[in-house]
C-alpha cells in the first residue's frame, strides 16, 4: 500500500531552469525537524505541456537522486487549469496542493499548506493579503492592477481573501465531487471554490509572500484575461441563475400588471368619453 498522503501538483511550461530549485527546496522544507508533514509521505507531480526544454531529463535526474518527483508530459492539451486538473486526477495523496513552478509560490510554505488541510478544512488557500506578508516589490504595477481588478470581480462569488493566488490545496474527496469544471485559463481555484460549494469555514488561509520570477517568462496573456472574464460570466450564472431567473419573472409579472392597469384606465376614460356624446 502506498504511504503517499500528500501530492504537490506543479503545472509547468518551459520551466526547466526552475525545476531543480523547486523540487530540492520543497523536500528541503519537508525535511526540517519542525516540518508538520514527513517528506516520505509527499510526492511531487510536474504536469508539463511538451516543453522540450530539458524538463523531462531534469525530473528524471532528480528522481535518480532520490526525490519523489515524476513528470507527466501532455502532447495534445495545453493550459494551466487543465494541467492542474490532470495532476489532481493522477495524485495518490488525499491532500493535494497546486503551486507554480517559477518559485513565486515559495516552496518553504509547502509544509504549512499541506498540513492545513483536514477533514474539516477541505480547502487550503495561500493568501497574499494578510498581516506580515506582501507581494514582492519587483512585481510590476500593471500586474498588481490586473490582480486587484480580478479579485474585486470575484468578490460576489467567494469571500476568500485571495482566490487568485494560484497557490491552493484541496482534499481529494472534495475534488472528486466537482462537476463541469472550467479547465480553460488560469483560475481553477476559483472554479473549485464555487462549484464544490466550499463554505468559508472550510477554507484554511495560509499567508505567504509572493515572490518574483527570476527564470523563464510569465505565460499570462490577453487571451488568459479574456478567458477569466468568460469564466466569471459562467460562474455568476452558476451561482446566481436562480436569482436572475426569479428577478426576470418578477419584472415580467410587474410589467404585465402595470400594462393591464394602464390599458384599463385608458379603456375607462374611453368609455366615459363615449357616454358623453
Ligand atoms: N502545463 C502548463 N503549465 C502552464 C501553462 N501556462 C502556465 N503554466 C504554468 O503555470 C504556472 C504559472 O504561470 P505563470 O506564467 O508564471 O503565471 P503568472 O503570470 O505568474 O500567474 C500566476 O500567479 C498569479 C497570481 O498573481 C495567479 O493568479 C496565476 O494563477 C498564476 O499562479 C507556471 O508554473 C507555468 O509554467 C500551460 O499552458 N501549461
Ligand atoms: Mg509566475
Amino acid at each position: 500500500m502506498s504511504n503517499i498522503r500528500y501530492s504537490v501538483v506543479v503545472p509547468a511550461f518551459r520551466e526547466n531552469g526552475n525545476l531543480r530549485p523547486l523540487v530540492t527546496r520543497i523536500f528541503g522544507a519537508l525535511s526540517q525537524v519542525n516540518s508538520p508533514v514527513p517528506a516520505q509521505e509527499v510526492e511531487v507531480i510536474v504536469v508539463d505541456d511538451n516543453s522540450r526544454d530539458g524538463s523531462v531529463e531534469t525530473v528524471e535526474q532528480l528522481r535518480r537522486e532520490g526525490y519523489n518527483v515524476r513528470i507527466i508530459v501532455r502532447t495534445t492539451e495545453r493550459g494551466l487549469s487543465s494541467a492542474v486538473v490532470r495532476g489532481f486526477r493522477e495524485a495518490q495523496g488525499d491532500n493535494m496542493l497546486c503551486m507554480d513552478a517559477d518559485l513565486q509560490h515559495p516552496p518553504e510554505y509547502v509544509p504549512a499548506m499541506l498540513a492545513s488541510m483536514s477533514p474539516t478544512k477541505q480547502f487550503a488557500l495561500g493568501t497574499r493579503y494578510a498581516k506580515g506578508v506582501e507581494i514582492d516589490e519587483g512585481w510590476p504595477l500593471y500586474r498588481r492592477v490586473i490582480s486587484s481588478g480580478a479579485r474585486m470581480l470575484a468578490l460576489p462569488l467567494t469571500s476568500a481573501s485571495d482566490p487568485m493566488s494560484g497557490f491552493f490545496g484541496i482534499r481529494k474527496e472534495t475534488f472528486l465531487k466537482a462537476r463541469n469544471l472550467n479547465s480553460q485559463g488560469f483560475k481553477i481555484a476559483l472554479d473549485l471554490l464555487v462549484k464544490c460549494q466550499i463554505p468559508n469555514d472550510a477554507i484554511a488561509e495560509v499567508p505567504f509572500s509572493f515572490g518574483v520570477r527570476t527564470e523563464g517568462e510569465s505565460k499570462l496573456s490577453g487571451k488568459v484575461i479574456l478567458r477569466y472574464l468568460e469564466q466569471l460570466a459562467e460562474l455568476y450564472w452558476y451561482r446566481f441563475s436562480a436569482i436572475i431567473v426569479f428577478l426576470v419573472i418578477l419584472f415580467f409579472i410587474l410589467f404585465v400588471l402595470m400594462a393591464r392597469a394602464l390599458l384599463s384606465s385608458y379603456g375607462g376614460l374611453d368609455s366615459k368619453a363615449q357616454s358623453k356624446y
